[in-house]
């Protein structure tokens, strides 16, 4: 290249190995270094050294895979091939190309090594070898002269005209190209620029050409032969580019791909990056981006911040690796919705529609919903509450976050929180990092394009925490409407109004969310549905969507509500509705296949099909295709099995010693049997079936109430106490699952009342409430729930401390229809309730009033 023309190359050249392509003079190339030697070499050399000199290495390739194809290599590359420690010498009088380090990247990863940016400068001979260790050094011979190529366009006779040859087909395979693409413009250019004997190396360098046939061009140390050597390979891509100009012609819509190949094929990589003319392209490029920030309509802090940057980019070399940082960084900037939102059509009449229509049932949380939207259409600037719904899997807490969107005409984004334990993936990454990123709520603006949508939080109760920080933390800032107008993302560096995007978030329990995210949210309660609920839900949600889903009508498969029912109680068990929606896409799919096969109605779907179908059998007529499949307990059995839960209540509650309590999970409610047995001991308790603290504590305050007690119930057993010469054990199924908090309290005592007195417990009562060591019931939480598991499980009666009467209000009327409540304000009416015909005391009962 002309600007090389006045280098003189050091006389002792420290010499790279490399197997990762053959580097010409004049051309650019990334090169991996892994080898100890090598590492060495760039350790020593290109990241100690200081000046020019230290930069520059000779570049010996080493080639391809010496197995498949060292036979076809040229005589000189076959040495240096086999070239180990031992046969060093064998470089000797080989071929090489000094180069220029122009950038060194290093990374840990998957191994040690070095990416180094190499141009290169020109020929040389090795002449001898001055030292192997650490790495090679040799001197070396400079070969190509490079004044000598100023008087190359005089040069005459069988050389002159070589090089006009070489010159011409260049011209020509340019002019085959697009030169709307800056790359192409530039190359033309430097096809006049350049002085003719360099464009041997150049264009080899460019065009598709192996290995073997970049070697044969460096091994040309004489000009002549150089330009014999490449000009086949120039005209060979004259040829494939007419080849490729022809299937153009004959596929036109194919242009971008030609153009993509022409691009990344004929010239691949970046090799005149080194190039004073670079500029160019990027200042197109600059230019657009330019444009871009200054349309993007963002506020003043951004757009400064976006200037400056885009100055910076101008003067960098596109080679640097901070370009594409700070590119990347201009493209979020430009992407950002800073100022654009889509227009919200709230009309409170018709969001009520639109949410009973998608839910059914949720009454209160619906309400809750509508009162936050009227008070948005009322006054837009609302800098609302952040809601946040919290209910056990499958009760519907995301799609009404979906609903709300619809309801509001607004994008819909949703970020999944659970597990997420890095700050930096609310927060971004700072700049500063390689592979940083904006955080997830920036991430999601870019994707919906809009500055005010619907952003629902999902699972914030699953956050965790982590050396990297505790991202509940950053969530603080997002959340508030008084802070969150100056949301500041690591990665951006600038603030971005959050003000307008409404949060939503969503969680299983409030338990695991930390107190000062609670603190800024308010919580709505979403309990688990009641069987008749989830009836409902299936036949006017489910069935429909799981049809739709699997390619059936309603004329193909009918669910009655009787299998609804025995689906809910029999295969799920569950607060929500996701296993209930997936066992009837069970059903759709076995019905889908018999559709699929030309159904043939083999079993009959109800009785009266049944008689309808022996008639036919008898007749032997086959049902007309266009009778649906019914799905009767029958055709449930076949297709889901037998049934997983059984009423198991009745047989469990065959000995003393066994009560039921009623739990609250994260799940929604359960209920719990508590087991005890006595045996010969000294009067020890044990517990299993993995409890807490405070469960424990609960064991121990009955059997205290219990002793303290025990002549007043005729619990003695002949002794003064009946733990004399006892052991008690009390199990808690299911042992695998942690269970905690003091609202077992009450059914403790009924199952150790029940042990000690040898009295059953009723099969059909269940219970909940904390006790004192006085015997008193305080009130627990979570009624609602366990009033529904007790109804699933169709029990009877369900004994409640006093002060939770208020709380059936949440309840279904036709749940409460169905069970007996007894409000206990003492352990003494828990045992009354609990047993047949009571559990009387021998001598009355103190009265005793809480004052709780
Ligand atoms: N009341 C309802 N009416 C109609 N469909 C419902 C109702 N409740 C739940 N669903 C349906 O149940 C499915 C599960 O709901 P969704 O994913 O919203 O549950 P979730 O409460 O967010 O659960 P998780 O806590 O596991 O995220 C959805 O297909 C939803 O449409």
């Amino acid at each position: 290249m002309s600007s090389n023309s006045g280098i003189q190359i050091p006389s002792r050249l420290p010499l790279l190995c490399t197997h990762d392509g053959v580097l010409l003079p004049g051309s650019t190339m990334r090169i991996s270094v892994d080898t100890a030697r090598n590492m060495q070499l760039v350790k020593s050399r290109l990241l100690k050294g200081t000046s020019l000199k230290s930069t520059i290495i000779g570049v010996i390739p080493n080639t391809r895979d010496p197995e498949h194809d060292s036979d076809e290599l040229p005589s000189l590359h076959r040495w240096v091939c086999a070239a180990s420690l031992l046969y060093l010498h064998f470089f000797l009088l080989s071929i090489g190309t000094a180069g220029l380090a122009v950038q060194v990247v290093g990374s840990n990863w998957p191994k040690p090594h070095y990416t180094l940016l190499i141009t290169g400068l020109c020929r040389f001979r090795m002449t001898k070898l001055l030292r192997e260790k650490p790495f090679l050094v040799a001197e070396v011979e400079q070969l190509d002269k490079l004044e000598q190529y100023t008087e190359g366009d005089q040069a005459d006779g069988e050389l002159g005209e070589l090089s006009q040859r070489f010159y011409q087909a260049a011209v020509q395979l340019v002019g085959m190209l697009d030169m709307s693409v800056p790359v192409v413009a530039k190359l033309r250019r430097l096809l006049d620029s350049l002085p003719k004997e360099t464009l041997p190396d150049v264009l080899a360098s460019m065009i598709r050409t192996s290995n073997k046939e970049k070697l044969q061009v460096l091994d040309a140390v004489d000009l002549e032969e150089r330009f014999k050597k490449a000009l086949p390979l120039l005209t060979r891509q004259i040829e494939g580019l007419k080849l490729l100009q022809k299937t153009r012609k004959l596929r036109p819509d194919d242009d971008k791909r030609v153009l993509a190949i022409r691009k990344g094929g004929v010239f691949p990589g970046r090799q005149f990056s080194l190039d004073e003319e670079g500029e160019d392209e990027d200042g197109d490029d600059t230019a657009v981006l330019e444009k871009k920030v200054k349309a993007a309509a963002m506020p003043e802090a951004a757009l400064r911040v976006c200037l400056k940057e885009l100055k910076r980019l101008k003067k960098m070399p596109e080679s640097m690796p901070e370009y594409a940082l700070t590119r990347n960084y201009l493209e979020m900037m430009v992407e950002l919705p800073w100022s654009k939102s889509s227009k919200d059509c709230l009309d409170i009449r018709a969001a009520r529609v639109l949410l009973d229509n998608d839910h059914y049932a949720m009454e209160k949380l619906k309400r809750r919903v509508l009162e936050y939207l009227a008070v948005r259409q009322l006054k837009s600037t609302l800098k609302g509450p952040i809601l946040c719904f919290v209910g056990p899997p499958g009760v519907g807490k995301t799609s009404v976050g979906r609903s709300i969107a619809r309801t509001l005409g607004r994008e819909f984004h949703r970020i999944a929180l659970g597990g997420v334990c890095d700050q930096s993936d609310i927060r971004g990454h700072r700049r500063t990092y390689v592979g940083s990123m904006p955080g997830r709520i920036i991430n999601g603006l870019k994707t919906v394009g809009v500055n005010n949508p619907v952003f629902l939080l999902d699972e914030v109760d699953k956050l965790g925490k982590s050396l990297q920080g505790d991202p509940a933390a950053a969530l603080l800032e997002v959340l508030d409407p008084e802070q969150n107008h100056s949301f500041t993302d690591h990665y951006l560096n600038v603030p971005f109004d959050l003000s307008q995007v409404l949060f939503i978030a969503t969680a299983n329990t409030t338990a695991t969310i930390p107190p000062a995210l609670l603190d800024r949210m308010e919580v709505l309660q979403v309990p688990g549905y009641t069987q008749e609920e989830k009836v409902e839900i299936a036949h006017r949600h489910l069935i429909p969507h799981q049809l739709e889903q699997h390619g059936l009508t309603p004329q193909q498969l009918q669910i009655p509500q009787d299998t609804t029912k025995d689906i809910i109680s029999k295969y799920t068990r569950e607060a929500g509705v996701r296993s209930l929606e997936r066992k009837i896409g069970a059903i759709c799919r076995a019905v889908a296949v018999k559709v699929a096969e030309g159904h043939k109605v083999s079993r009959a779907e109800s009785p009266a099909e049944q008689h309808a179908e022996n008639k036919e059998e008898g007749s032997g007529i086959t049902a007309p295709p266009e009778m649906p499949i019914v799905i009767d307990p029958i055709a449930l059995k076949d297709i889901l099995g037998p049934p997983v839960f059984e009423m198991e209540v009745s047989e469990r509650l065959t000995l003393p010693g066994v009560a039921i309590g009623l739990a609250w999970t994260p799940m929604g409610g359960e209920i719990m049997f508590v087991e005890a047995s006595r045996m010969e001991g000294e009067g020890q308790l044990t517990l299993t079936g993995q409890l807490g603290d405070v469960m424990k504590e609960s064991a121990h305050l009955a059997i205290s109430w219990l002793r303290s007690n025990a002549k007043t119930y005729l619990l003695t057993n002949g002794s003064a106490d009946p733990l004399e010469g006892t052991d008690i054990h009390l199990h808690f199924p299911a042992g695998a699952v942690t269970k905690d908090g003091p609202s077992a309290g009450v059914t403790i005592v009924t199952c150790l009342a029940s042990l000690l007195s040898g009295r059953l417990v009723r099969s059909d009562v269940a219970m909940t409430g904390e006790i004192t060591l006085r015997g008193l019931v305080l009130p627990v939480g979570g009624i609602k729930d366990k009033v529904l598991a007790a109804h699933r499980a169709s029990l009877k009666r369900v004994i409640i401390p006093k002060r939770n009467e208020k709380d059936l209000e949440e309840i279904p009327p036709h749940v409460r229809a169905d069970l007996d409540f007894v409000f206990a304000s003492t352990l003494d009416e828990v045992l009354n309730a609990a047993f047949d015909g009571g559990f009387p005391a021998a001598v009355s009962h103190p009265q005793v009033v809480s004052k709780l």
